[in-house]
């Protein structure tokens, strides 16, 4: 396997390597050298006596890649030792898109041999690289051993680097590999995974039928298309209804409601897989909106804004500012999806958000740490939504009384679109 990836983007020790100790500060990042440099040792402040590991997921098969790694987490915790923990970790090359490799670190403070014994099975059945990492020498220097598959077994490979401090890149790795990983700019791109899927997920196929009889809609609509996008709970069914009153207007959705009998399925796969099924969601709806919006105004209910912006806070990593910065093409409108005439974003406090989740009886139950993560989460979201451009969207209060936000969205539908 380590000759796959040497003919793909040259050797292992060209990569940098991240990991994610703590998410509210940035990664540590390492490089391999041939010997140690002089200053600061990597690992200084945050290892003490561990035994650590390393695992890299890569296979050349996308699906292989996506599924493995998507699984990989809750396998570590059922087989490891409880006293390991699980770090995140990306191999990547600076500024190389789609050169990243997912993967964990591990610290073990077990005294078994379980540990090894897992990961030499995982690299003898599965598209993982393993490394181990000793620290010798009185200037407790690391160094990092790639494990090698013999016959035999797995061993302790003769590549030993030394984990030499690395420099923070410009922009946090997970950024790398957006494009057509977590966000596709185009139907092609969104169709193929799924097509690539099809014998691991027979869903794909009814999925596919329907997208192959999809009206293709691209053109200038005769009349206004009008997107009311936000974060769960912000008050969006509650005004697209009375909008859609309002002005007479076709009530649509994202992802449309054809598409209902296969979305929980689709959500419990990997971003990769689930991403392209709402990607293709938009281009059904696409389709509908071109023949609606010849008789009347369409309001939708979610669109691309959405697929997006959860697209990307899912896949980038710990804090709000590792997002792509605004203008980076991440941001930018698929050139083939129609695009609406107006998006409007429903911005909500967090307290009054929360306040109305609990009103509709959900999300009464989360602990401190859940909610901790959500709430980066959900920052992460409502910025990417700010950030997309093609339409950029229009920020609304949505605080005031339903009908208070009707009346002021009414107001700005007519300024905008002249209805
Ligand atoms: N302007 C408002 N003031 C107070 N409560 C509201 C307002 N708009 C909606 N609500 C209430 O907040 C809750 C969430 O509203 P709604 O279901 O319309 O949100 P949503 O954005 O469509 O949510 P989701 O995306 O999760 O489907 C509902 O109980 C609704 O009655
Ligand atoms: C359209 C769309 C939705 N999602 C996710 C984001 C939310 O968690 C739910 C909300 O869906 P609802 O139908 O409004 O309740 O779905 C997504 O990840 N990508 C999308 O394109």
């Amino acid at each position: 396997m380590a000759r796959r990836i040497l003919s793909r983007f040259g050797h292992w020790s060209s990569y940098v390597f991240a990991v994610e100790f703590d998410t509210k500060s940035d990664p540590i990042y390492f490089a391999l050298e041939g010997k140690h440099s002089e200053g600061p040792q990597v690992f200084r402040n945050v290892l003490a006596d561990e035994r650590c590991y390393s695992l890299h997921v890569y296979s050349d098969d996308i699906i292989e890649r996506a599924k493995f790694y998507g699984g990989l987490k809750n396998k570590l915790s059922k087989e490891l030792p409880s006293e390991c923990t699980l770090l995140e970790m990306s191999t990547f090359q600076p500024n190389v898109k789609d050169s990243v490799i997912k993967g964990y670190f591990l610290k073990d403070s077990s005294k078994s041999s379980a540990t090894e014994r897992v990961l030499g099975e995982l690299l003898r059945n599965d598209p993982v690289y393993v490394c181990s990492y000793l620290c010798g020498g009185e200037d407790r220097q690391w160094s990092q051993h790639l494990w090698s598959n013999t016959e035999d077994g797995w061993v302790v490979g003769s590549e030993k680097y030394c984990v030499v401090p690395a420099e923070k890149p410009k922009h946090h790795p997970s950024t790398l590999n957006i494009i057509n990983d977590d966000v596709f700019y185009s139907f092609e791109d969104a169709y193929k995974v799924l097509q690539q899927c099809g014998d691991i997920i027979p869903e794909s196929k009814a999925v596919l039928e329907l997208v192959d009889q999809r009206l293709e809609s691209k053109e200038k609509t005769a009349f206004p298309v009008i997107v009311i996008e936000g974060l769960d709970a912000t008050g969006k069914t509650t005004l697209t209804e009375s909008l859609t009153e309002a002005l007479g207007a076709t009530l649509l959705r994202s992802p449309p409601q054809c598409l209902s009998p296969w979305r929980a399925r689709f959500d419990t796969e990997p971003p990769l897989i689930r991403r392209a099924f709402y990607a293709l969601g938009n281009y059904l709806t696409a389709g509908q909106i071109g023949q609606e919006a010849r008789k009347a105004p369409v309001i939708l209910d979610r669109y691309w804004h959405s697929t997006a912006a959860y697209a990307i806070a899912t896949a980038v990593g710990g804090k709000l500012g590792n997002l792509p910065q605004a203008g980076s093409e991440v941001y930018g409108w698929p050139g083939d999806l129609l695009r609406p005439s107006l998006v409007l974003l429903l911005s909500l406090s967090p307290q009054e958000r929360m306040r109305r989740l609990q009103v509709r009886g959900q999300d009464k139950t989360r602990e401190e740490e859940e909610l901790e993560a959500n709430h980066l989460f959900r920052q992460k979201v409502e910025e990417a939504y700010q950030r997309i451009e093609g339409p950029a969207c229009v920020t609304v209060d949505a605080s005031p009384s339903p009908d208070q936000v009707l009346q002021q969205v009414l107001l700005l539908i007519r300024e905008k679109c002249h209805l």
